[in-house]
């Protein structure tokens, strides 16, 4: 288990994450939802280790992992991809995952995201729906246990999406555990089993899908 607690963060007067508190189960898709500058991917960032909180604590069963540097809770099971991927368009489709990973590893993460065929293929030939699994395949390449995913769906058409969505619902059934970061909501309420709702650096909700759409209030209230 994954557990954020009372976690602020401060840009300066502003208040990007206050006080928030949330656990993340080890198996399963996690949504977190939200308006602009609502928090989400700082709460990433927090998690995976690219900002440190000014407040809180974080623990990965129960060790407290809050200041271990991005790459030993790589090592301890965090993975993440980013809303703007991050990638090296000239390296091959491999060589962007052997940067981090061994080749076997490497080619079975492109298996598991079916981009093996494009293994030699340079980077920058690729469709951004390819770069997204890109991502996804750069993260399974180092056998983590939970991985964050910033707007994976951004930038995909809709047949493309659920496509994506269809591999992240079948990456959380092999037991990975996915915190997901998604704007794109109907598409996320079929395949995430919890939801988070953040706002104004708050988590202000969490329940399944259903419970979150029924609250008419809040999906109101945040412009859902
Ligand atoms: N490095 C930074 N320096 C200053 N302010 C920042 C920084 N990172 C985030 N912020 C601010 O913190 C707040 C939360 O930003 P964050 O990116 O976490 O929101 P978000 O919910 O992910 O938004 P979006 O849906 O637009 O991606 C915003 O007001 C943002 O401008």
């Amino acid at each position: 288990m994954l557990e954020v607690k009372e976690v602020t963060k401060k840009y300066g007067g502003l208040i990007a994450l206050d006080s928030v508190s949330v656990d993340f189960k080890k198996e399963g898709v996690t949504g977190i939802i939200g308006p602009n500058g609502s928090g989400k991917t700082t709460l990433l960032n927090v998690i995976s280790g690219l900002v440190k909180p000014d407040k809180g604590r974080l623990y990965l069963n129960g060790a407290d992992i809050t200041d271990k540097p991005v790459h030993l809770r790589v090592r301890l099971g965090i993975a993440r991809t980013f809303q703007f991927p991050k990638y090296f368009s000239k390296f091959t489709v491999l060589e962007n995952l052997t940067i981090n990973a061994d080749e076997d590893k490497a080619m079975e993460a492109l298996k598991l995201v079916d981009l093996a065929h494009k293994a030699n293929t340079p980077a920058r030939n690729l469709t951004m729906y390819e770069i997204r699994k890109l991502e996804i395949a750069r993260a399974l390449a180092l056998s983590p246990r939970y991985i964050l995913l910033d707007e994976p769906l951004s930038g995909l058409s809709y047949e493309e999406s659920i496509s994506l969505s269809n591999l992240l619902k079948e990456l959380s059934a092999m037991g990975f555990s996915l915190i997901v970061v998604e704007h794109k909501l109907s598409i996320l309420f079929k395949y995430a089993e919890k939801i988070i709702v953040m706002a104004s650096g708050r988590v202000v909700a969490n329940g399944t899908p259903e419970e979150i759409a029924s609250n008419r209030d809040l999906v109101k209230q945040l412009g859902l």
